[in-house]
């Protein structure tokens, strides 16, 4: 099948992958609500402070309000005491003195009469001679009364007045009472008023005045977005933030991100999926701060022009604080934002807000041209420049921190030239940041294998790499695998830190696995199985050494390249994003793959079929059951046609029918390809395996077809002997002794002839594994055996070869039994012992098969 390649792929790749990301989105509508809308939840709260407040000082005396157009106060009457805030009854609209003089008395009694529409009743007055009264009085009284009037009658033309008020202006819930306006004012024009009446002698001389305050704008100001606004904003920019991140993060942890990676995903086209998909969900949440900004008429979205709002974030930037401080603050997007949003705001109350094309002036950048130190283009230029630097930060961390797999390229890769042209530079190194090991060299660590058949398929690559021949009917082969974990530091549940020393997973691994077959590599858990695909598939590197697939190399990066076009992968762990169907899986997949976009859909309906996903094609994969994962995954492995398919227990939760359908899979897929595949089910190796190696503990313990590992491993060969059950017409405890003598007898014989007990004893059957050397006793035993069968109440015997589960058992037990068969003399050199030989071999020590724990 032809594959895509160079740019059309990675449009290709990038236009699935932004679809992945809209549909991803659009499944978790939740997140992307908030995403988008949290500005209107923010707002509506700065909304209602807003609002609030504004109530809260309403009056026209108020500073918070602008007044324009005041309206003249004619001839304000007196008010009732009771209309004072914070007054306590009974109260007294005025006090005063001067009550010795009938003229004067005269004259508050006009000022009580004619009170303009509410003449003033005595009782809401109070008199006395003196102004010391009237001080002792209110000293003693305090909060009774708001104003008093202080009369001389100097002379019959003269007359002398005073006024006192409690001064202080008090604001009670929304209302604000300035004491000037409201008591001492009208005191002033009822008593000069009436005062001058009594001179002139007129009782109803007209006396008119009118006050006004000046137009004035509001003094000090409350805006909410002012106070509350940078914090919003940062708030609502945290949340696409932290969304953002989390899809990021968990693509890599759940080893989405390396899946791809595996079926030749660029990572350019990664990012710029990514990139282009938050950028423009950024923007449509900036749009939607502006558009609820200004349905909710902050004036900060109001006056200020729309280009600037798109951009709005900060730190308060003072002339204290030195350039480069500054400047270092200017890093970091949030900082510059707020301050832009300060800016913005200063620029809102008084003047039209700021213009596109004026962001450069100064004068415009606040209120304050004083306090104005950087303009809002500066801010531009840093936003836009910090953009791109925190960009390529991003994909430098991503690359030098250790993936899921433990792996990272080193600190300065993209100074190798290499890595620009793709000839290259991609190389993974093991160590963590902090590893603080190196690992010992690979090739100290090799061990020559035990196994006759594993030393001859190692003699013949290395025979076939030394003199450079090029095996056609190879399809992998793999020189000489080392893999060295490093030694790490973990922390412990009770807070302790662990030392882990450096783990040797693979101990030199030579091998040829040719075409059109399947290749089963076996091994209990930990044997480096996993270890051995993911240094195949160039998701980890190796230590040392080096495979060749279908003649390219895993060590130059472009020879990765061409592998990852060859091979598909199936991981030990189904690698799905629960929200994505089948089909929509397979769908990304073939694009990451650079499959022709018009085959596409054939190529899904064909391994949907295969499979037996059809009908769940369209369900959601956090939906699907184990087994219809490990088959979707099953397929996402087959897409394109690979050369090369490695399937990493594939059948794992299978129920037994599903399993044998996958089986028949993995048989077709045989054809024109080599299969590698790791397996836990000796039935599935059996079945499967063309050839089967067996790992332990790093290294190839036995390699072959399956009936030679049974010929050269098993115990030899398995018997089974079934018995009758009694002769009828007896009862139940007679037939139960001729039982147990039928038993007895055959155990018996066995014993005599072959020199063998029963491996499984129960009462119905017997079984027995007879060891090879009896082999040539077997034809006369055994026909001795069924001349007697009605003698011994035998009603089947079945004879087969040992299982591969036994070969298994054996090969791991002998591993494990290992560590106990070390000796180390005293020049370093620890001897081995070889089972099949029965004598000790000299070999390098190896002081790392076992973990060394140190606590530090
Ligand atoms: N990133 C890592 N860092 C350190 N040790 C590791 C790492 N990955 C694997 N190992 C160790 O390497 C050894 C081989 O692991 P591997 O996953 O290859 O085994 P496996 O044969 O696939 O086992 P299983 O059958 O359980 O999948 C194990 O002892 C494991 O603990």
């Amino acid at each position: 099948m032809k594959l895509q390649s160079g740019f059309p792929l990675l449009l290709q790749q990038y236009k699935a992958l932004f679809w992945k990301n809209l549909l991803l989105s659009w499944r978790n509508k939740r997140a992307t609500f908030l995403q988008l809308f949290a500005s209107f939840f923010f707002f509506l709260i700065l909304f209602f402070i807003e609002n609030t407040m504004e109530v809260r000082f309403s009056s026209s005396t108020s500073n918070n309000r602008s007044v324009m157009d005041p309206l003249p106060l004619i001839s304000p009457p007196i008010p009732p005491c009771e209309d004072k805030n914070y007054i306590k009854l009974p109260c007294f609209d005025f006090v005063w003195s001067g009550n010795q003089s009938a003229r004067i008395t005269s004259i508050v009694s006009a000022i009580m009469a004619n009170n303009p529409r509410r003449p003033i009743p005595s009782s809401k007055v109070k008199s006395f001679s003196t102004t010391a009264e009237v001080d002792e009085w209110l000293n003693d009284n305090p909060m009774h009364c708001p104003g008093a009037l202080h009369f001389w009658e100097r002379n019959a033309t003269v007359i002398s007045y005073g006024i006192q008020t409690n001064s202080t202006a008090i604001a009670k819930r929304s209302s604000y009472e300035d004491p000037l306006f409201k008591f001492r004012i009208p005191l002033q024009i009822a008593a000069e008023r009436e005062i001058a009446r009594s001179l002139i002698g007129v009782p109803d001389f007209s006396w008119v005045m009118a006050l006004k305050e000046f137009a004035h704008p509001a003094i000090e100001t409350f805006s909410a977005m002012a106070s509350g606004g940078p914090a919003c904003f940062l708030a609502i920019a945290m949340f696409s933030f932290v969304f953002q991140i989390s899809s990021l993060v968990s693509e890599k942890e759940l080893k989405l991100r390396q899946g791809m990676t595996m079926m030749g995903l660029y990572d350019s086209a990664y990012w710029l999926s990514w990139l282009t998909f938050d950028g423009i969900l950024t923007l449509l949440s900036s749009l939607f701060i502006v558009f609820f900004g200004s349905v909710f008429q902050f004036e900060l979205f109001l006056n200020n022009s729309f280009a600037h709002l798109v951009t709005v974030f900060g730190f308060p930037y003072d002339r204290g604080i030195s350039k480069v401080y500054q400047a270092v603050w200017s890093f970091f997007p949030p900082n510059l934002l707020a301050e832009a949003l300060l800016l913005l705001n200063q620029a809102t109350p008084h003047n039209a807000g700021v213009v596109y094309n004026r962001r450069i002036s100064k004068a415009k950048c606040g209120a304050d041209h004083e306090e104005c130190l950087i303009t809002l283009n500066y801010i531009y230029k840093w936003l836009l420049g910090t953009f791109f630097l925190w960009i390529v930060f991003a994909i430098y961390l991503d690359n030098v921190i250790r993936n899921a797999s433990g792996v990272r390229k080193p600190v300065f890769y993209f100074l190798k030239p290499g890595y620009w042209t793709g000839k290259g530079g991609n190389e993974l190194e093991d160590s963590g940041i902090c590893s603080c090991t190196s690992s010992t060299s690979a090739h100290e660590e090799h061990i020559l294998p035990d196994d006759e058949d594993v030393q001859e398929e190692e003699k013949i690559v290395k025979q076939q790499t030394r003199e450079e021949i090029e095996d056609t009917n190879v399809a992998v082969q793999i020189r000489g695998f080392t893999k060295t974990y490093p030694s790490t530091i973990d922390m412990t549940s009770c807070g302790k830190c662990k030392k882990r020393s450096p783990y040797h997973a693979l101990k030199g691994l030579w091998l040829n696995i040719v075409k059109d077959q399947l290749f089963c590599l076996l091994g209990p858990n930990g044997a480096g199985k996993t270890t051995t695909i993911n240094c195949l598939t160039g998701i980890i590197s190796v230590t040392d050494g080096d495979a060749l697939i279908y003649g390219y190399s895993l060590r130059s990066s472009t020879g990765l390249w061409n592998v990852r076009k060859l091979i598909g992968v199936c991981p030990q762990f189904d690698v799905l994003w629960d929200s994505l169907t089948g089909q929509e899986h397979l769908f990304i997949f073939a694009s990451i793959k650079g499959l022709n976009p018009t085959s596409i859909q054939s190529v899904i309906e064909k391994l949907l079929a295969e499979t037996g996903l059809t009908e769940a094609a369209r369900v959601r994969a956090v939906h699907y059951s184990g087994g219809m994962k490990r088959r979707l995954s099953v397929a996402m492995a087959l897409i394109g046609d690979p050369k090369l398919v490695i399937l990493d227990e594939p059948t794992t939760g299978m129920d037994p029918i599903t399993r044998r359908h996958v089986w028949d899979i993995i048989e077709d897929a045989k054809k024109g390809r080599a299969i590698v595949l790791t397996t836990h089910s000796m039935e599935e190796a059996d079945i499967l395996g063309d050839r089967i190696g067996i790992m332990v503990k790093g290294m190839l313990r036995c390699i072959g077809t399956s009936i030679r590992l049974k010929s050269r491993f098993g115990a030899g060969f398995i018997a089974n002997v079934i018995f009758t059950s009694g002769a009828n017409g007896q009862n139940l405890s007679s037939r139960d002794e001729i039982d147990r003598a039928h038993c007895e007898d055959v155990k018996q014989l066995f014993e005599q002839k072959l020199d063998i007990v029963p491996k499984e004893e129960k009462k119905s059957f017997l079984t027995f594994v007879i060891p090879r050397d009896r082999e040539v006793l077997l034809s006369n035993f055994f026909a001795e055996l069924q001349d007697k069968e009605s003698e011994l109440g035998i009603a089947d015997i079945q004879l087969g070869q040992t299982t591969l589960e036994e070969v298994f058992l054996n090969i791991a037990r002998r591993a494990e039994l290992e560590p106990n068969l070390k000796r180390i003399d005293q020049s370093g050199l620890r001897y081995n012992y070889r089972n099949s030989t029965h004598q000790w071999s000299r070999m390098p020590i190896q002081l790392n098969d076992m973990d060394h724990d140190v606590n530090v």
